[in-house]
């Protein structure tokens, strides 16, 4: 078979080879699903204006971010379960992510443990996220677990207080992982704790992570320009603009349409990222031109690592960034760092 030429091409390879419940809970959304298709549906809504004979040799793709730098603008999201999709789950994406130099965010739901992830990368840029559990005392020791393992930053998801409900899961009935898999960073002594929400979860417990570390905490989940003032007046080091893709509460806004009035609210304080609908090098571009220092990946690693495991997941990645640099050269821009929103037009609906 010829090689997928399209994250849409990973996406259809990847569903060939999966049991078909995984697939749907990688793929799916909560709800109808509305905010999942807008995610996607907003970049297409978005036209680029390119600038003419401002040509240069080599665009400028790196970006530097709190917890360290990136070859692109292209970061990985943090998603679960990656041994559904390859028997190496994430220390093959963990590789994927160092081979191409850029940053992994790895999930606290890994079906690796997060040690056994950063030796199987030794490369690897690492960035972890955590659901701050009701156990506080255990969620501190994750967060030292996953400082001593040498993660340069802790993401905080803050759109889950309870998880939303999945209908794709629950016609399934795609519960549980299953015998062999764990949430592998959930072990305590003999047993494997379950991954609990916290219901009630403040700004007092980011305020706490905030001390407690001296990692640069990320928050993930924010889409209300009110929050984003409240996450900087506590002192965040940055915040990603998610919709966790569409998977938490349905008909929130596509997370492209929100960013430029968060990036406005943070004004350059600190890094605003960008995930959910991301396919393509356009994408990227129109993330960046409205105030994004970065966008994340979630399903088109995992389809990636699930077409073709560990180099699945590397090509995925190489393949944005071929995408990347040709639309900066088709638009005029030097680098990552010269767009702004006035190469971006909104087009109506088709
Ligand atoms: C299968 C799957 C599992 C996910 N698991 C997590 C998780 O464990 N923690 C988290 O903060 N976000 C999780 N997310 C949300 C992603 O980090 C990210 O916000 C989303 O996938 C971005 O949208 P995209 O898939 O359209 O790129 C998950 C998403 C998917 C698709
Ligand atoms: C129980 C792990 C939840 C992972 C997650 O965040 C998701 O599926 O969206």
């Amino acid at each position: 078979m010829r090689a997928p030429v399209s994250v849409r091409e990973f996406e259809a390879a990847a569903r060939e080879r999966l049991d078909p419940a995984h697939y749907d809970y990688f793929a799916g959304g909560a709800g109808e699903e509305v905010t999942l298709r807008a995610n996607e549906a907003a970049f297409g809504r978005l036209a680029l204006l390119p600038r003419v004979l401002r040509g240069t040799d080599k665009p400028e793709l790196g970006v530097t971010l709190p917890g360290g730098s990136a070859s692109m603008p292209v970061l990985v999201a943090p998603t679960a379960f990656h041994r559904l999709a390859d028997p190496e789950g994430e220390r093959a994406t963990a590789r994927a992510a160092a081979a191409t130099e850029t940053i992994m965010m790895l999930s606290m739901a890994s079906t690796v443990a997060l040690e056994d992830v950063a030796a199987a990368a030794p490369g690897a840029r690492l960035w972890f996220q955590l659901y701050v559990q009701p156990d506080l005392a255990f969620t501190k020791t994750l967060v030292r677990r996953a400082e001593a393992a040498g993660c340069r930053a802790l993401v905080v998801t803050v759109d889950s207080p309870v998880l939303g409900s999945r209908l794709r899961d629950e016609r399934n009935g795609f519960h549980d992982l299953p015998d062999g898999l764990c949430c592998e960073n959930m072990r305590d002594g003999d047993r494997v704790r379950p991954l609990e929400f916290s219901p009630t979860i403040s700004w007092e417990h980011v305020g706490r992570l905030i001390e407690l570390t001296s990692l640069p905490v990320v928050l993930k989940g924010v889409l209300h320009p009110e929050d984003a003032g409240t996450a900087l007046d506590l002192g965040v080091s940055g915040l990603i603009v998610s919709n966790h893709g569409g998977r938490q509460l349905d008909t929130v806004p596509a997370t492209v349409d929100v960013l430029p009035e968060i990036a406005a609210a943070v004004a350059g304080a600190v890094p605003v990222l960008l995930d959910g609908g991301v396919r393509s090098g356009t994408d990227v571009l129109k993330a960046l031109a409205l105030g994004a220092a970065a966008v994340a990946v979630g399903r088109p690693v995992v389809w990636g690592l699930g077409a073709d495991g560990e180099r699945g997941a590397v090509r995925v990645l190489e393949l944005l960034r071929a995408q990347i640099e040709e639309a900066l050269a088709l638009c005029g821009a030097a680098s990552v760092h010269d767009l702004g929103p006035g190469l971006v037009r909104r087009v109506p609906p088709c």
